[in-house]
């Protein structure tokens, strides 16, 4: 076959086994459990499918989410997901197809302003348009770490609650922080995504999935076996951890280093601020390493750009960059009035700064600063004094944080 046997479209029900085993072989997944899970996460017809003649040889979805960005707001964001091309048509262009197909899909329905995604390899999606919005600090800390002895740890229990009754409680907890920057929505088969325990998981030993229930937070986890019966030196890996309060955070940390036979406990998907480090009684005691967690995209930027708060007044002029999406690119203006509420209309005006639509999906939830993307040489400053300006008024508080996956 050759190049021009590629054609695009939006899959159908029917397509559904071949989406299995192009994207079973693309993830090297071969888990039925999972793909089960999948048939009611993947929503089909959001998912486009590039075929080589009538062959299926790459997908990438979309979820239908909602996100909440600086100042509270929501918007519809397209998550996308599940994006793979069939070993043996690698580097065919394949990717870029599904790419474009995505975009130019979204921007021509009008449907969300902003997609997002988690990158399997950070190498990947910056061509595309896409930048870091929030990071992970993946985390380990010794089991028995001590707290500092002031850490405030309320008088209410952390317990151990099954699956089924823990569901709801834990779904209703992480929906009482949707005012922060970064949330992200989930469906009823998204929880079923993110807490998938099919036996596959459970090698060597590994434990079935915990649920440690708290009123003012939770905690999901899964133990591996190590050491000897006479030293034990079992692995904590928390697969979430939430809450709605500072002391309910505390105690769920507290109740997870506390746990007989753990030597130590991995979060990967720990938030950059999370208060872990100042409650140890040595802060050094935590070991962290900054990882890319939610990857945004500005599908149309005068409808993104408008979409959430800002922290100060701003008046300025971007020539943003951005040749895949041509209706992006070009100069815009973005004023910002004291309420930090915006407005944006195309600009005949110079330039104040020149950024690529990467880095202002970067920048646009507030956690990536533009001047330290100015340091980097990814901004261009045309006026004195636009970055610093805009880098203020870009700014969030509290920081970001998506402990989606997807
Ligand atoms: C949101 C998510 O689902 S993330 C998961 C992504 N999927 C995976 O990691 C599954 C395993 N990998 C794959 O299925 C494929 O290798 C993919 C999807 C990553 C790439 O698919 P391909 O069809 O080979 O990509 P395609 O040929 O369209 O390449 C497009 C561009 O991306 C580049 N590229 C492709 N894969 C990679 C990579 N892993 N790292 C860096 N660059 C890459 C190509 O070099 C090309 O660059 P160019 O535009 O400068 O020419």
């Amino acid at each position: 076959m050759t190049r021009d046997d590629l054609h695009t479209r939006t899959l159908t029900d029917a397509d559904f086994e071949q989406l299995e085993a192009v994207l079973s072989g693309a993830f090297l997944l071969e888990d039925p459990e999972v793909w089960e899970i999948n048939r009611r996460f993947l929503e089909i017809d959001r998912v486009h499918g590039v075929f080589d003649g009538t062959e299926l040889v790459g997908g990438a979805g979309a979820l239908t989410r909602s996100l909440t960005l600086p100042g509270g707001w929501q918007s519809p964001v397209a998550a996308v997901t599940w994006v793979g091309t069939a070993l043996g048509h690698r580097r065919r262009g394949i990717l870029s197809r599904l790419m474009t197909a995505q975009l130019h899909g979204l921007h021509e329905a009008g449907a969300e302003p902003i997609a997002g995604l988690g990158a399997s390899e950070a190498g990947i999606y910056r061509r595309f348009g896409y930048g870091v919005s929030t990071e992970w600090a993946k985390t380990t800390v010794p089991g028995k770490a001590p707290f500092r002895p002031e850490v405030d740890l309320g008088g209410d229990r952390v317990r151990e609650v099954p699956r089924a009754e823990a569901l709801p409680l834990i779904t209703a907890l992480y929906d009482r922080s949707a005012a922060h920057t970064g949330w992200m929505s989930r469906s009823a088969a998204h929880w079923e995504f993110t807490l998938v325990d099919t036996q596959a998981m459970r090698t060597g030993g590994a434990s079935r999935l915990h649920f440690a229930l708290h009123p003012e937070g939770y905690a999901v986890y899964r133990v591996r076996p190590g050491g000897s019966i006479s030293a034990p030196r079992y692995q904590m890996s928390v697969v979430e951890l939430g809450s709605t309060s500072p002391v309910g955070h505390a105690a769920v940390w507290r109740y997870l280093l506390d746990v007989d036979w753990i030597s130590e406990v991995r979060y990967e998907k720990c938030a950059t601020d999370d208060p872990i480090t100042s409650l140890l009684a040595d802060r050094r005691q935590a070991e962290r390493s900054d990882v890319d967690a939610l990857w945004l995209r500005l599908v149309d930027v005068d409808r993104a750009l408008i979409a959430r708060r800002y922290s100060a007044p701003l008046d300025v002029v971007l020539e943003i960059v951005d040749p895949r999406c041509p209706w992006n690119q070009g100069r815009w203006r973005l004023r910002v009035d004291d309420e930090g509420a915006a407005t944006v209309t195309a600009a005949a005006e110079r330039a104040d700064l020149t950024i690529g639509v990467a880095d202002l999906g970067a920048a646009f939830l507030g956690a990536t600063r533009l001047s330290t993307l100015a340091a980097s040489g990814l901004v261009q400053e045309h006026r004195a004094g636009a970055v610093a300006a805009a880098s203020r008024s870009f700014l969030a508080d509290p920081m970001p944080y998506c402990a989606v996956d997807f």
